[in-house]
């Protein structure tokens, strides 16, 4: 099968050689279209991957009928809309560290060209000035920067200032003050950022909470002649706000990589010579280019190889070493519960899954989704994937637990999937044995050891001689052959199942034959 992959914004082509070497995919570069182009054509791709000039709007996937990635080589994905994928199943992956060091490098050069007024005094140069008076500039040494968001560039541009001996104070939501102390820098509120800062710069994503984080009310509170850097996002500073402040002389300077709309060619901020500038370039380097395109790449292909991504944004992101140890259950979590969706025919109202043994000391989110994935695929068919499959769950009303419980009797991990209905509950579990893979092991209370996969007839029965036999005659009249066959029961003469493995799909007639024998209850047709 081949999969058609869109570039439609500028990647490194060192970065994409991991999808040049993908026999399946099938690579179009194409950094031209306008949104209108790519509203026409994006139904062809199966991938799409971008930067930030891309608009990946609702609109646009609401067009992208074959789309089931996007893939965002760099950090901020501001410019797609994840509701929207989110919806619509499609998993966005990003490359949040490739750029890290790049976009810290960058705010550093930022902050000591402000500092020493170093644009200006050369475009003065340029115009075959030799002024020597004009750009005094100021130290950094014992300077106090304030750094509100303290992520991966937030920290590394903490380092960087230590480095040129400032004081650093910073801000940050999941900033404690022992983790401060760990790296050398004074922790306080955004209050207290703004008020004993020289310099300030901005590290956070543009979020509801973010936007003109930076406003009239907080330049009021900073110190007079403050300088302000933002090579994060365009709209985290009030431009207006900013604007005024500099033509009051309340804030010195002002360096910016990012503006609240991109491109321009005019922007009345550049009209004040306190204000320096670059075209975000915070990412632009050979190094973080081709870091963020390997990165977003190798996702892509593990996703159409059928693995687990790195860097979703959409799902809940595990460690690699978490996602070595779940990984090998990823298969039996949907297979339970494709075969528990065909166990019962009501309204599921609750879905609980336990997971017992060494598998409840990791994050097993991932599982729960294809479990859920595969309860929901019965009805949903393949509009239900891993990205999906929760929202889908809450629309329905389904509501989801996780149990966790590292004790198990008799194997070393289980998972257990339960699902309540207005008739009560139905159960199936699993466990993956030591070098012999996925068995199911349980259904309600009977105990089975089944290899969850091929064509599996499930059938309720009253415990009486002869069931066994009339069932194997009609599927021998039938030319159905049967593979392996297992029998329990509650009590004897009592309730009772059998659960037979067979060679080819049994169809819908014979199933109604079945269902005519004396002495079966129900038979259900499981493909896994
Ligand atoms: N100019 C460029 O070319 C360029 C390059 C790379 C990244 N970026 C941008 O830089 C920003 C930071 O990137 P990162 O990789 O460090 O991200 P990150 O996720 O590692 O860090 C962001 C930090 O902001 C914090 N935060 C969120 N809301 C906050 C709030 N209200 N107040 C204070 N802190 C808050 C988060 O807790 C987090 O620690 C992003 O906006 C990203 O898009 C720009
Ligand atoms: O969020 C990011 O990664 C940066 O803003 C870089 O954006 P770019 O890939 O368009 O340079």
């Amino acid at each position: 099968m081949t999969f058609n992959i869109l570039i439609s914004d500028p990647l490194s082509e060192e970065g994409i050689y991991p999808l040049r070497q993908s026999a399946e995919l099938n690579i179009v570069i194409d950094t031209t279209n306008t949104p209108e182009e790519l509203v026409s054509k994006i139904g062809d791709f199966d991938a799409l991957l971008v930067r930030s000039q891309t608009q990946v709007t609702r609109e646009l996937i609401e067009k992208a009928t074959n789309l089931k990635m996007i893939g965002r080589a760099g950090v901020g994905v501001d410019n797609i809309d994840l509701d929207a994928a989110t919806e619509h199943g499609i998993i966005v992956v990003n490359a949040p560290d490739g750029n890290t060091n790049s976009a810290a490098e960058h705010t550093m050069a930022m902050l000591m060209s402000l500092a020493r007024k170093i644009p200006q005094a050369f475009n003065s140069l340029k115009n075959q000035q030799w002024d020597r008076k004009s750009f005094i500039g100021v130290e950094l040494k014992n300077k106090t920067l304030g750094i509100v968001g303290l992520g991966r560039i937030g920290a590394e541009v903490a380092h960087r200032a230590k480095g040129q001996r400032m004081n650093v104070i910073a801000y940050d939501p999941f900033l404690t003050e022992e983790k401060a102390k760990k790296l050398g820098i004074d922790f306080g509120s955004v209050e207290d950022v703004l008020k004993v800062s020289d310099f300030i710069t901005v590290h956070t994503p543009l979020l509801k909470e973010t936007r003109h984080l930076i406003n009239k009310k907080a330049f009021e509170m900073m110190k007079d002649g403050v300088r302000i850097i933002n090579c994060a996002r365009g709209g985290i500073i009030d431009e207006d706000a900013l604007y005024d402040a500099i033509v009051s002389k309340k804030v010195a300077g002002a360096a910016l990589d990012v503006f609240e709309e991109e491109p321009f060619v005019d922007h009345k901020l550049l009209t004040l010579p306190e204000v320096i500038a670059t075209p975000h370039l915070g990412a632009s380097t050979i190094e973080a280019q081709e870091s963020v395109a390997v990165d977003v790449s190798v996702d892509v292909v593990n996703f159409f190889n059928g693995g687990a991504v790195q860097n979703p944004v959409n799902l809940p992101s595990v460690s690699k070493e978490v996602l070595a140890k779940i990984a090998p259950f990823f298969d039996l979590a949907e297979k339970l519960g494709v075969f528990l969706s065909r166990l019962q025919n009501d309204v599921i109202e609750e879905i609980t899954i336990h997971y017992a043994g060494d598998l409840a000391n990791f994050d097993v989110r991932p599982l729960t989704r294809n479990t859920v994935k595969g309860l929901l695929k019965r009805n949903l068919g393949t509009h239900v994937n891993d990205v999906n499959a929760k929202l889908l769950a809450d629309r329905f009303g389904i509501k989801i637990n996780e149990h966790k419980t590292t004790t198990t009797k008799g194997f070393l991990n289980m998972i257990t999937v339960e699902v309540a209905t207005a008739k009560g509950t139905k159960r199936v579990a699993g466990t993956l044995l030591n070098g012999l893979g996925p068995r199911i092991v349980k259904i309600d209370n009977y105990v089975v050891d089944i290899v969850p996969e091929g064509h599996l007839l499930f059938i309720k029965h009253l415990d009486q001689p002869g069931a066994i036999g009339r069932v194997g005659t009609l599927l021998a009249d039938e030319h159905i052959n049967i593979a392996t066959m297992q029998v329990g029961r509650s009590a004897a003469g009592g309730d009772a199942i059998m659960l037979l493995k067979v060679d080819n799909h049994v169809e819908h007639t014979e199933v109604t034959r079945l269902k005519e024998l004396s002495d079966i209850y129900d038979v259900e047709v499981i493909d896994l």
